[in-house]
């Protein structure tokens, strides 16, 4: 049976000053119990009355008006059970993003008994509340914004310039409820009990949920266990996180003033994402890389064609870089680095890594260590050194994408359920949201010249393509590398806009062991930016001799 305590003296929460403090109050530390005036403070400034589900630390940054959640979820006692056990549920999912949903519908749909545990009242995880969603819907905006600016129709009577971030995040609010209701109605068609609390290990078949109303905890028992926790932005103790103008990649969704200059520390996807949303806003970026390249994992001409854009709209990037100190001030910062470099701007926006949210699991109590990102070690069936706990999404580590989260829970899900056929996630795209895109799949020429492989190129310069023309796409380019003797295709690699749906119809043609004969061979439709494919065919057979 499943043990409630509320206002159990023993549970450290004291109910009438619901005093549950979060320190990472976006993607992902758990709360410590203790008295906190701020917390007590701000929970009446946004007093939810009646609503016992309400905790201001755990709604989205982003939301003003919070859905709110009938729960329909029935507690399904007759639902067939193939595992013999004496626990409550067969499976608890413990974190309710793109991993552990995906999960959680594989094993309701193989007749599991399932139970979610998220401390956010709303499903969709870091994912949709801070990370994927708000971050490509914002882009979306800023990329309108962009269009709108450039064409002198709409240019003279919009008012957009520098508006502050959180006001363009409108569209954002929107995305988010609209992805919060679809998700919401799968858990509820599925009867996937959802548990909105922190979800921690007992032993290795039980769970101490302490409960998100501030109400006390709960223990349930289960069979089987997904860790799908995801992961929050890495904050190195070199930075105060809770000074104005000090931002990470959760954070920067909350910034309400407009600023001239923002540095932006890390130049992976997330700082290069945001340094086209800034200069798309008008700021000047100062982009600070550790490396000497951007995104040096991408095709060498793909990354130069970015740093090109990037200096071409006023980012000044700054590579092999790395911050001695930050001096922060009430209206500026300073960033020192170890080169002596001091750079002076508005505000500072930190994205270099994540760490998965496992500290506060107590791991421990069942015999698993996390390594010092957070990360907890695999098989090839997201099964963990215990026997009966997996895990999937951002918290293993590669490649930390809500594509491949939503497909690795899955399949976690498929091989606790012993289903033979499934196959882990090993094959994933790329996709960029710069201002354009970038996408790729396969190898890049760096990889199939080191690796001696006898291959050619086939290139589409998106500035001759019909459709290109027609929608005012200038820059951007599709190249295709294939086996020069077999055309069997290596890699696709696509910068431009639409570079991530574009990619798909490679992928497609790749994974089904089709060669560069199909683009030759298959009529595209005209004028499209599929049409690339043909050109970029056609331009590779030429080399061919
Ligand atoms: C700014 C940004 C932009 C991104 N853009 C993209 C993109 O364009 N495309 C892409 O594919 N990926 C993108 N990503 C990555 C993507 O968001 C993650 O890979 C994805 O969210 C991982 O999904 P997940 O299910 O593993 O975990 P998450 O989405 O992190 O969800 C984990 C859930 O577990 C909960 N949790 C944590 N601790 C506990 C606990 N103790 N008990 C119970 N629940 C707990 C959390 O509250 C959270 O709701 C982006 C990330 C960021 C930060
Ligand atoms: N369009 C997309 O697909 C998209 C967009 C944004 C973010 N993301 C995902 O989010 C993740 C984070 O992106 P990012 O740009 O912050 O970082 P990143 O993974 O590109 O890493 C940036 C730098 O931080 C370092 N680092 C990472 N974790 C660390 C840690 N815990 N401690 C110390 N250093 C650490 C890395 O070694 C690297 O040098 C990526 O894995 C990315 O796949 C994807």
């Amino acid at each position: 049976m499943s043990k409630k305590h509320k206002g159990d003296e023993t549970s450290n929460i004291n109910d009438d000053k619901k005093d549950i403090e979060v320190s990472n109050q976006s993607s992902g530390s758990a709360p410590s119990v203790a008295s906190s005036e701020a917390s007590r403070e701000s929970e009446n400034q946004i007093d939810s009355g009646e609503d016992h589900l309400f905790h201001p630390s755990l709604i989205s940054p982003l939301d003003n008006d919070r859905i709110r959640i009938n729960s329909g979820f029935t507690r399904d006692s007759e639902r067939i059970k193939r595992d013999k056990h004496d626990f409550e549920y067969d499976a608890v999912v413990i974190g309710a993003g793109p991993a552990g949903e995906a999960a959680a519908m594989k094993l309701a749909k193989s007749g599991k008994k399932v139970v979610v545990v998220d401390p956010r009242n709303q499903v969709g995880g870091n994912s949709a509340h801070v990370g994927t969603i708000p971050s490509k819907a914002l882009r979306q905006s800023v990329f309108n914004l962009i269009n709108y600016r450039r064409d002198p129709l709409f240019s003279q009577g919009l008012d957009y310039y520098q508006v502050p971030l959180n006001k363009v995040l409108t569209n954002a609010r929107k995305v988010i409820r609209t992805q919060v209701d679809t998700h919401t109605r799968f858990y509820e068609r599925n009867q996937i009990e959802l548990r909105h609390g922190w979800a921690s290990f007992e032993d290795k078949h039980t769970l101490h949920i302490e409960l998100g109303d501030g109400t006390g905890y709960e223990t349930i028992t289960f069979n089987k266990a997904i860790i799908t926790v995801g992961s929050r932005p890495y904050r190195p103790d070199l930075l105060d996180f809770d000074h104005p103008r000090v931002f990470d990649s959760d954070k920067i969704l909350q910034m309400d003033y407009v600023v001239k200059k923002i540095i932006i520390y890390g130049a992976g996807v997330i700082g290069c994402e945001y340094a086209s949303i800034f200069t798309g806003l008008g700021y000047k970026v100062d982009l600070i890389n550790n490396h000497d390249g951007l995104l040096s994992y991408l095709d060498k001409e793909i990354s130069d064609a970015l740093a090109h854009d990037f200096r071409q709209f006023g980012v000044l990037v700054r590579h092999n870089e790395e911050i001695e100190k930050l001096e922060t001030h009430d209206d500026y910062v300073v960033l020192h680095l170890k080169s002596g470099k001091r750079i002076k701007s508005d505000a500072i926006l930190w994205c270099n890594g994540r760490s998965g949210n496992t500290e506060s699991l107590n791991l421990e109590a069942v015999g698993l260590k996390a390594n010092n990102r957070g990360q907890l070690k695999v098989d090839d069936t997201y099964r963990t050194e215990v026997d009966n706990i997996y895990a999937a999404g951002d918290v293993i580590g590669w490649p930390s994408l809500a594509s491949a989260a939503y497909d690795q829970g899955r399949c976690a899900a498929a091989f606790m359920v012993g289903d033979k056929d499934a196959e882990p996630v090993s094959s994933v795209p790329t996709g960029i949201y710069t201002i354009p895109e970038i996408s790729s799949i396969g190898k890049t020429e760096q990889e199939l010249t080191d690796e001696k492989v006898p291959y050619e190129v086939g290139q589409a310069f998106f500035k001759h393509l019909a459709r290109a023309q027609i929608i005012g796409e200038r820059s951007g380019v599709l190249k295709i590398l294939f086996h020069r003797e077999t055309l069997e295709i290596l890699g696709i690699h696509c910068y431009g806009n639409h570079a991530s749906e574009i990619i798909h119809i490679g992928q497609a043609v790749m994974k089904l062991h089709g060669t560069l004969e199909y683009f030759v061979n298959t009529t595209f439709n005209y004028p499209t930016m599929a049409e690339a494919y043909r050109v970029a065919a056609l331009n590779g057979l030429n080399r061919v001799f």
